[in-house]
């Protein structure tokens, strides 16, 4: 690639020791780092055997980084190149050697969901310390473990350490300023053989609640010695628009009371008779119209709150208050869905219907306890799940919402009986749904529900494959509940190749590293931007995660608010 590069891009790319790279959104970080890598793989500084390795920190930005990099480096030369997330690089490390640190041959990955179900109920100081007992005494290993046990592995066997060093002699630190401390002791181990390039911007830390430190960048430069470059000023996302400007004044608070021609704040309100969200499903078909020229556009519409997402996704893909069905695609956490599958699977699978019952039963428990994920489950959730599970042991369980879950569960398990399935996966698992879905028990509707976003985890052919595949050899879907969880497990590594055109609709912080022809913020009536105004450090926060969806936008990003009560930072 022949560019006029700024003299520091000039020199970041020859150099050849440990540095960091610093740069606004868009300064053209990630790009000017995988040209570097293509630089160094055609240099011929790599052994046979030997690969960059270029770490992330979620699927769908890998998926964007591959991409640039098809673009920017031969098809000979990606194969020197590595492109992964920190889970999938130390998942490489642990399949094979967890075992040193715990003794337990056949580490087994405890999924997200069941790992939210398992620690519902503890508080979330000794979550920690249960993560560690999960893994040591019973070989059960939890996600956010994985960084920590491979810096540990490294630190005990310096072996080790090398040969994996010698396999990635460069690394590539995407998003270092969001690197939490098991991930910083991890590359301080990589970092003493390994050469390593970080990447960062300060103020795009939108991970302190995961152990983000403001330090992390200065204790790079201190630790490696790196060299360090600093892209300011640049701008190739959104050159020749107001969108960075506009994202830096932000952080001031500049912005207040100004006008920006790619930047627009839209005050909305309620309108009677239609949806509270009609306003930004406006403003998306407006952007689409604006686009219609634009080929392989995108645009993102990014809220403040999951519950938001679900809610607005809804909405879009409904016909209502004259506007068109939009479809879309959806940044959906695994934990609903997946748990609310692991009930329909029980039914799946059937036999007699005491058993189906109790799988049923025990399946449920696990969906009330970890549907929330990392968020806390409430007390009468808990204590509902541990009534289910107590009458799973004694037979006995009083109040009458309880009774009815009970019943309900029987008699769905009792008229799975008399159910002949078709062999579709689809249909078959519709139906089932289906019969939760009008169950006067809440906690089965809700199951029902949170299945609905099942699609959303794009893991359906592999579903459909996997349950396919159990009824072409049995007529049956026995083994349904292992198949589930397979497929759903995947989900943690597939590569998600994700096409960005279209609509995409995601959390604020599911935005980071990503970029949309035009990016629709909107900050719900009651789901806001700035969860907490009064508390200063929660709006520093916040006020970053606003700053890092504006300037994914290249041509214009889009800001709804309420006119009752504006975002204190527009
Ligand atoms: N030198 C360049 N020539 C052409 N296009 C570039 C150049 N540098 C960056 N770009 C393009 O500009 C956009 C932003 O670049 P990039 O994603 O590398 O920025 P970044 O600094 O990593 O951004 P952020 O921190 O906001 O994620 C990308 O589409 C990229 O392909």
């Amino acid at each position: 690639m022949t560019a006029a590069w700024s003299d520091q891009k000039r020199g970041f790319l020859a150099c050849a020791e440990h540095a960091l790279a610093l740069g606004g959104p868009g300064a053209g970080k990630t790009h000017v780092a995988l040209v570097k890598a293509g630089d160094e793989i055609r240099s011929g500084v790599l052994k046979p055997g030997q690969k960059i390795l270029f770490l992330s920190f979620a699927r769908p930005t890998v998926a964007r980084i591959l991409e640039k990099a098809s673009e920017l480096i031969s098809r000979e030369d990606l194969q020197w190149l590595e492109v992964s997330t920190y889970h999938a690089f130390a998942w490489s490390v642990l399949k094979s050697h967890a075992y040193l640190l715990n003794g337990k041959s056949g580490v087994q990955l405890l999924p997200p969901p069941e790992a939210a179900a398992h620690l519902a109920d503890i508080g979330k100081d000794s979550h920690d310390a249960e993560k560690q007992r999960l893994f040591e005494q019973e070989g059960r290993l939890h996600f956010d473990l994985f960084a920590r046990l491979v810096g540990e592995l490294f630190r005990r066997s310096g072996r080790l350490a090398r040969i994996f060093s010698d396999s990635y002699p460069v690394i590539i630190l995407d998003e270092f300023q969001d690197t939490n401390s098991d991930e910083w002791s991890l590359i301080q181990q990589l970092g003493q053989r390994s050469r390593l390039i970080a990447l960062a911007d300060p103020d795009q830390r939108i991970y302190e609640f995961r152990g983000a430190d403001p330090r992390r960048v200065g204790e790079f430069l201190d630790v490696f010695r790196a060299s360090h470059f600093d892209f300011a000023g640049e701008n190739h996302r959104s050159g020749g628009t107001d969108i960075t400007t506009y994202g830096n004044d932000l952080l001031t608070g500049a912005n207040k009371g100004r006008t920006y021609q790619q930047v627009k704040v839209s005050r909305y309100g309620f309108m009677f008779g239609k949806s509270l969200h009609f306003s930004t499903k406006a403003a998306v078909c407006t952007a689409l119209a604006r686009l219609r020229n634009v080929p392989d556009k995108s645009i993102a519409i990014l809220v403040p709150s999951k519950r938001l997402m679900l809610e607005l996704s809804d909405y879009l893909s409904s016909a209502g208050d004259g506007l068109p069905e939009l479809h879309h695609d959806v940044a959906m956490d695994a934990e609903p869905p997946a748990l609310a599958a692991g009930v329909i699977a029980t039914l799946l699978e059937g036999g007699p219907a005491g058993e189906v019952a109790s799988r049923m039963l025990a399946a449920l428990h696990s969906h009330i306890r970890g549907r929330r994920g990392a968020k806390p489950t409430p007390q009468t959730e808990l204590d509902l799940a541990g009534a289910l599970s107590g009458f799973i042991t004694t037979g006995k369980i009083a109040g009458s919402k309880r009774k009815l879950i009970v019943s309900e569960v029987h008699r769905i398990s009792n008229e799975r009986q008399l159910l002949t399935l078709t062999g579709d996966p689809a249909a078959d698992w519709l139906h089932l749904r289906g019969l939760l879905a009008l169950s006067p028990a809440t906690a089965l509707k809700q199951v029902a529900m949170d299945a609905r976003y099942l699609r959303l985890l794009h893991r359906g052919s592999v579903l459909r494959a996997n349950l396919g595949g159990l009824w072409r050899t049995q007529g049956g879907y026995r083994g349904a509940e292992d198949a589930v969880r397979s497929a759903l497990l995947q989900e943690h590594f597939a590569a998600a190749q994700k096409d960005w055109r279209g609509i995409h609709l995601m959390t604020i912080h599911k935005s980071k590293g990503k970029e949309f022809d035009e990016v629709i913020i909107y900050d719900g009536m009651f789901q806001r931007i700035a969860r907490k105004p009064d508390d200063a450090k929660a709006c520093a926060q916040d006020l970053l995660a606003l700053r890092v969806g504006v300037t994914r936008a290249i041509r214009r990003a889009t800001i709804l608010t309420p006119k009752s009560e504006p975002c204190p930072f527009l």
